[in-house]
């Protein structure tokens, strides 16, 4: 059996609005395999970003981890002191964040960014040079011209420039699992498939694990070896992404891969899934997704769900209880 670098177990994220309390992910439960890249895909705003701010316990504010538990190699990451978090983050875990290549500090050089990022997270006290040294290897890696990225400013770089230099940045200090939020969404479709050649390089390379976090489903046949759904805090589906591509078990999913633009499809075959998400701070009762489901109240679905993945199909899990006639 596969081995877990990282489990979230029932983790709920609330943000204390003035409207009321918003659940942003509600006892979503997941498991990372170590050395696999998991994919975790859902519309915007279905709690893909809270959940993976979890992982570096950083939900910001007004958002708290109000339950559950992230453990990482088994230990709980709500538990350590504050010394070990800051050590556990970068080097045992790394984000590169949404839109990260413009919340690139616009007055220092590459390199400087370099040197902060390890001076802030290395117990362990690399020197400058070596520092640099690892910089350039890096800068090699992800397919940039080190010297001339290093002593530029961000602005000198493209948008594409800046993703690489942010990912090599990454791997600065070994992380063991690096979570990637959107990484390609701003770009051009040619960056795009060249900064996913260049993760998936990296990662035959090092065996890092990866979790890819995307609006976009198309992406994930091309990246991620298993895929996770999310739809209004909840995780609904997961599963190798063959199997949660081609025998989905959540109408959910089929939506989502209804609506996927494809560079191959007849573009009036594109369905949009009707409706919009849910407002999560007055969630519907029962499954979130019934009021936008074909499924629902034609006589066997009366919205009612399993409340938690259950595994159906070897590695294939769903919370829909309907999951059976999927294929009607
Ligand atoms: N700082 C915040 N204050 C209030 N609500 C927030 C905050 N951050 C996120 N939320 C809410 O939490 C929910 C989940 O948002 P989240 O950003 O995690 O979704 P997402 O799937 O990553 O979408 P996107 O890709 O658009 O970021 C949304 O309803 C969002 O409005």
């Amino acid at each position: 059996m596969a081995e877990n670098i990282l489990q979230f177990k029932d983790v709920t994220v609330e943000f204390k609005l003035r409207r009321g309390v918003l659940r942003a992910v509600d006892k979503a439960s997941l498991d990372v395999q170590r050395g696999e890249i998991l994919g975790i895909v859902g519309e915007s705003g279905s709690g893909k970003s809270t959940l993976a701010s979890t992982v570096l316990n950083i939900v910001s504010v007004p958002g708290e981890i109000s339950g559950g538990q992230i453990l990482y190699n088994g230990k709980d990451i709500l538990k350590l002191s504050d010394e070990e978090i800051r050590k556990y983050r970068w080097s045992d875990v790394a984000m590169v964040f949404q839109a990260a290549q413009n919340s690139m500090n616009p007055v220092i050089r590459i390199k400087e960014q370099f040197l902060e990022t390890a001076a802030a997270h290395n117990g362990d006290n690399i020197s400058e040079r070596d520092v640099l040294a690892k910089a350039r290897r890096l800068m090699e890696y992800v397919r940039l011209e080190p010297d001339q990225v290093l002593s530029s400013y961000p602005h000198q770089l493209s948008g594409g420039m800046k993703q690489r230099t942010i990912i090599a940045m990454s791997l600065l200090l070994d992380p063991r699992l690096l979570i990637l939020d959107e990484p390609t969404t701003a770009l051009d479709v040619i960056t795009q498939a060249y900064i996913m050649d260049i993760l998936k390089a990296i990662h035959a390379d090092l065996g890092i694990t990866m979790v890819f976090l995307t609006h976009d489903v198309s992406i994930m046949g091309k990246i991620a070896d298993r895929m996770a759904v999310m739809y209004a805090g909840r995780v609904v589906e997961l599963g190798t992404v063959d199997d949660v591509f081609y025998n989905s078990l959540h109408p959910y999913t089929k939506g989502l891969i209804h609506a996927a633009p494809s560079l191959t499809d007849d573009v009036s075959k594109r369905r949009p899934i009707p409706g919009a998400p849910p407002d999560l701070i007055n969630p519907p009762e029962g499954c979130r997704f019934a009021p936008r489901c074909g499924f629902y109240n034609t006589g066997f679905c009366n919205g009612e769900e399993q409340g938690k993945l259950i595994e159906v199909k070897p590695g294939h899990f769903t919370t829909c209880l309907e999951w059976e006639r999927m294929d009607a």
